[in-house]
């Protein structure tokens, strides 16, 4: 199976923040769910992606191309982005909108944009730097979704939209890539969201990429022990990724499974669970 994202060895630095040798490969026809708390580095290392910004070392490569590359302006016609800023001319209207994105990509749809416009119910008449924050993403959603892109390149693309909608526009996203030659790359602070659509979670952490794994696995991977803190003690402390006491006195830890002894009661984590445990057992 070839990678639809590829980065190799991605550092760069900004004053205090830097991102630290971040490698990550994303197969085609997957879902891949970047997280990582505020300041994490997930916008640099989109930004690292798209080749709106260059490294201090390491490659990065979309859909087989090197972001870096002449060619890449051309693969760029294959990648839909929703960045976390607005990205239209403010006085534009969407059938405005419409009409440079028909005269910019070769594969432009028209009606799909029209179709997901009216599903989107974006007002006609309206310019762009009218829309709320909500509608300013549908448009650009919709442009992303409209001229035959394979990968789809989301930055906090579900932020400010409602629960309806975001669960309709995530469906989207899950139709996209039914197509085994679409993939998703989709940072988000709404981990449910992300537990719901994803294959892959990688999770970027002040500026390092402390994991990518099937989102399944992870799953497997970790317990939550959830009994009295005399039960606690049949646990090694190497199955502790994070405990806490509960307000009954009883303990709630995230445990791993493989070090915990046989038969021992487990509850299923959420990707919230193991998230938050990772951060605060590193804190511990
Ligand atoms: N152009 C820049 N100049 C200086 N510092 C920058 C620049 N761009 C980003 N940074 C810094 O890099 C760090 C990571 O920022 P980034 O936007 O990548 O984080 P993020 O994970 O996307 O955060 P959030 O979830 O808040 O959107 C921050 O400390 C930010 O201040």
């Amino acid at each position: 199976m070839t990678n639809a994202i590829e980065l190799n060895h991605i550092s760069k630095s900004f004053g205090e923040f830097s991102l630290k040798n971040v490698t990550l490969a994303i197969p085609a026809g997957t879902i891949c769910g970047l997280v990582g708390e505020n300041g994490a580095g997930k916008s640099t290392l989109i930004r690292i992606l798209m080749g709106a910004l260059r490294p201090d070392s390491g490659t990065a490569a979309a859909l087989g191309v090197d972001v870096s590359a002449p060619e890449f302006l051309n693969a760029k016609e294959d990648i839909g982005v929703v960045l976390d800023e607005g990205c239209f001319p403010e006085t534009l209207t969407a059938p405005q909108v419409g009409r440079v994105m028909a005269a910019t990509y070769r594969r432009w749809e028209q009606d799909t944009f029209d179709a997901y416009c009216r599903r989107f119910a974006l007002p006609e008449k309206t310019a762009f730097k009218d829309y709320s924050r909500g509608m300013k993403m549908k448009l650009t959603i919709a442009v992303a979704l409209s001229h035959q892109a394979q990968l789809l390149v989301l930055d906090e693309a579900t932020a400010g939209l409602d629960p309806i909608v975001r669960d309709e526009i995530l469906e989207l996203f899950n139709e996209f890539t039914r197509d085994e030659t679409h993939s998703v790359l989709i940072s988000s602070h709404i981990l449910s969201d992300l537990e719901k659509l994803c294959d892959y979670i990688a999770f970027l952490h002040q500026g390092r990429l402390l994991f990518c794994e099937e989102k399944d696995a992870l799953l497997e991977q970790y317990g939550i022990f959830n009994d009295t803190a005399e039960q606690a003690e049949a646990l090694m402390p190497e199955a502790i990724v994070s405990m806490e006491t509960t307000p009954y006195g009883g303990v709630r830890a995230l445990v791993r499974r493989d070090l915990a002894p046989v038969g021992f009661q487990l509850e299923k984590p959420t990707i919230e669970d193991i998230i938050l445990a990772l951060v605060k057992g590193e804190k511990q």
